[in-house]
């Protein structure tokens, strides 16, 4: 028997606008379980400026910034830890380009096609890598124990092999 692929950690936001509309939040957790993610971890939140200030410091400078800080600490928003093999790149492709109305014309059935607003007010976050991933998963969940994570997929890889 194959070893099945190993399993990949992602950190996802449901933005403040889609946390608020329940019924669409709920919608999208159907869509992420359709997709074969497991949630790992979950939690609702409110950030404060610093908080924004401090995720998005790459794009401190740019035109969208404060927006952008504003739109995050508008509100309540879902942070997910999901797993599935390749979930870096599946999430980010389920999620689409980052500006909804492009992602209406090059993407149509992409989550922010589907849900986003604007290019700022986009509905999603995505890690955009591994490195990334794991940063991002640690400033949600910082009691997260990545170590133990990867001993289970390692066990479980061995018992099935
Ligand atoms: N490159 C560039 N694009 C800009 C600038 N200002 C606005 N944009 C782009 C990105 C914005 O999302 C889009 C629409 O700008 P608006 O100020 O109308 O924001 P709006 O409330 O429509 O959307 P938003 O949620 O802020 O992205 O135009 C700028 O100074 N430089
Ligand atoms: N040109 C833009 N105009 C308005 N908001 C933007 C723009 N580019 C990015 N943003 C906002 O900043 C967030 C982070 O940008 P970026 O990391 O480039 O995209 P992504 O979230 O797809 O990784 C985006 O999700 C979006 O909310
Ligand atoms: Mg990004």
């Amino acid at each position: 028997m194959p070893p099945r692929p190993l399993a990949q950690l992602t950190l996802a936001l449901i933005k403040p606008d889609l946390t608020a509309n329940r019924l669409k939040a709920n919608r999208v957790l159907g869509h992420i379980q359709q997709n074969d993610f497991t949630i790992v971890e979950r939690k609702t939140l409110l950030w404060s400026k610093t908080d924004a200030e401090a995720f998005y410091g790459e794009h401190r400078g740019k035109f969208f910034f404060e927006r952008l800080c504003g739109y995050m600490t508008s509100g309540h928003f879902h942070a997910l830890i999901l797993e599935k093999p390749n979930a870096i790149s599946d999430w980010r492709a389920l999620i689409g380009p980052t500006h909804p109305p492009r992602a209406r014309i090059h993407a149509s059935d992409s989550l922010r096609s589907l849900y986003g607003m604007t290019d700022t007010r986009n509905s999603f976050h995505g890690s955009d890598a591994v490195e990334t991933a794991k940063k991002e998963i640690r400033f949600f969940f910082p009691e997260f124990d990545f170590e133990r994570w990867e001993q289970e997929q390692r066990k479980g890889n061995t018992l099935e092999s």
